[in-house]
């Protein structure tokens, strides 16, 4: 029987909970179940169904049985910032609001007021999203005082998963950063951002990273598995993850694609310069106190969306092929305006959009894609200038990994646009750097620089290049 670990990867639009075991020098992956993740409407909020993605998770487990893996250990990684709070007796306090939900509207600013943006920036080295846990908690302490007063636990998604599994309480490193509420020099709990802004420090937990075992699973869960095995922390975060499975990072800025695109490059240091605050870059936590210097473009999101609006009549392959059938230039909209973050009808927002700016509004769905295509490459491109012009140097690559990398189209206007080689996949790469990890705490790979060779070995990377040069 081979070794196999669990990478559980909940993204958020699908999960899905993969075994991989290592053959030689090669990285085996078996899907061993795929589910959906989307919003539900709960209590006036938009939240995830968090109960339902616990008995996904379960479900995965079980079948591991059927097909004869028994598995090491299992590790959990998801969207960032959202989180759920506890009270005295562990019991749910708060549903599991997503990071869509229009709750923060204004709350960014009102905190900026109170903790200067340039200190935020200089503490937490984290770009200002207006969905970022720090917002969510002040949102919270001022709608719901009562909720926060009660709360004695604060954990992010994927720590409650694991706790919901184990039974043990931690926030993991680097999901952690993405709160706005760790300090990038400590590595911890910033006291002062916390106090200044009134929330309970102590119900934040004890910070755990990459590599470390939580704990067992809960006697129950051993007897409903019939087997038990540890929890090995991932990035929990699943951008996180992804870009450990970036099988070349020297001289090279990669593209997490999935829900959102996010587009940056691997770093020692964390860097708060003003003008990487004006940019809006992030310094997000990463493996072994590496720090992820990127930031979040709208990323396929806006063509998730294009498809559900189209009541899902067409696949995102048919919607790539329909769209590489339009031969004039589309429209351009601005992919990283707030108002295609949660839209009630992202084509109908598209359209307004363009009626605004004066350009001729698409109309037909391949239409409609190619304008969401080109328009995330103009943002892509944007961001990439701005990289080099922080970094004072020129990437000659571009690794685009995850769900994204299939969009062949895509992949091919961004090798155009940017004139760079463009590198796609593996596509799991979220988890593939879960699995690496847990492979990596197991003593079965040395360190991530042997991981990537491993993954390198393992998956399809298709290389672009600017279609005006010979192949
Ligand atoms: N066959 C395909 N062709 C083109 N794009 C695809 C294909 N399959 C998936 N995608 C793209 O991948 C995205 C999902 O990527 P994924 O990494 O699974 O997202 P997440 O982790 O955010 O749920 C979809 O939104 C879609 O745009
Ligand atoms: C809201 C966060 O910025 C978001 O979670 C992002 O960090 C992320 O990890 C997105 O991952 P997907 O797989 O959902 O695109
Ligand atoms: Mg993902």
């Amino acid at each position: 029987m081979k070794n196999h670990s669990l990478a559980v990867d909940i993204g958020a639009s699908s999960g899905r909970v993969i075994a991989g075991a290592l053959e030689k020098d090669r990285l085996e992956l078996v899907e061993v179940h795929r589910f959906e993740n989307k919003l539900i409407e709960k209590n006036g909020h938009f939240c995830w169904d968090i109960e339902a993605l616990f008995s996904e998770i379960k479900k995965g487990i079980k079948n591991c049985n059927a097909m004869g893996i028994k598995p090491l250990s299992i590790g959990i990684d998801t969207w960032a910032v959202d989180f759920v709070l506890l009270d005295e007796n562990d019991e749910l306090l708060t549903d599991a609001v997503a990071y869509r939900d229009p709750r923060t509207d204004g709350i960014m600013e009102e905190v900026t007021e109170i903790f200067m943006k340039e200190r935020l920036y200089l503490e937490t080295g984290i770009q200002f999203q207006k969905f970022n846990t720090i917002y969510q908690l002040y949102a919270l302490k001022k709608q719901n005082p009562e909720v926060l007063e009660k709360a004695k636990t604060f954990l992010m998604i994927p720590d409650y998963l694991h706790f919901l599994l184990t039974g043990e309480k931690s926030n993991e490193y680097t999901n952690a950063t993405s709160t706005q509420l760790i300090n990038a020099f400590t590595k911890n709990w910033d006291k002062d951002i916390i106090n200044t802004l009134g929330f309970n420090f102590d119900m934040f937990q004890e910070i755990k990273m990459p590599k470390e075992t939580l704990g067992t699973l809960r006697e129950e869960l051993v007897s409903e598995f019939g087997f038990d095995m540890p929890v090995i922390l991932p990035a929990t975060h699943d951008t996180g993850s992804a870009v450990l499975s970036v099988p070349q990072v020297d001289d090279t800025i990669y593209i997490s694609s999935g829900t959102w695109s996010l587009i940056g490059v691997e770093n020692y240091f964390p860097i708060c310069v003003i003008k990487a605050l004006d940019y809006n870059f992030t310094n997000e936590g990463g493996m072994d106190y590496q720090f992820r210097f990127l930031k979040n473009i709208m990323g396929l999101w806006m063509i998730q969306e294009v498809k559900r609006n189209y009541d899902n009549r067409y696949s995102f392959a048919e919607l790539v092929e329909k769209s590489k059938e339009v031969t004039e230039k589309t429209a351009i909209v601005n992919v990283d305006d707030q108002r295609f973050l949660k839209p009630a009808n992202m084509i109908e927002e598209i359209q307004q959009y363009c009626r605004e700016t004066n350009q001729k509004v698409p109309e037909h769905p391949g239409e409609i894609a190619k304008c969401v295509f080109e328009s995330l490459v103009v943002s892509y491109k944007k961001a990439i200038s701005e990289i080099e012009d922080i970094f004072e140097k020129e990437f000659h690559s571009i690794s685009v990994i995850g769900g994204g990398s299939q969009n062949e189209l895509l992949n091919q206007l961004i090798a155009d646009a940017t004139k760079k080689e463009v590198f796609a996949g593996p596509v799991e790469a979220t988890a593939i750097g879960n699995l690496v990890v847990q492979f990596i705490a197991h003593g079965a790979i040395k360190d991530i620089k042997e991981a990537r060779h491993i993954i390198s070995q393992s998956f399809e990377v298709k290389k672009y290049v600017h279609s005006m040069v010979e192949k």
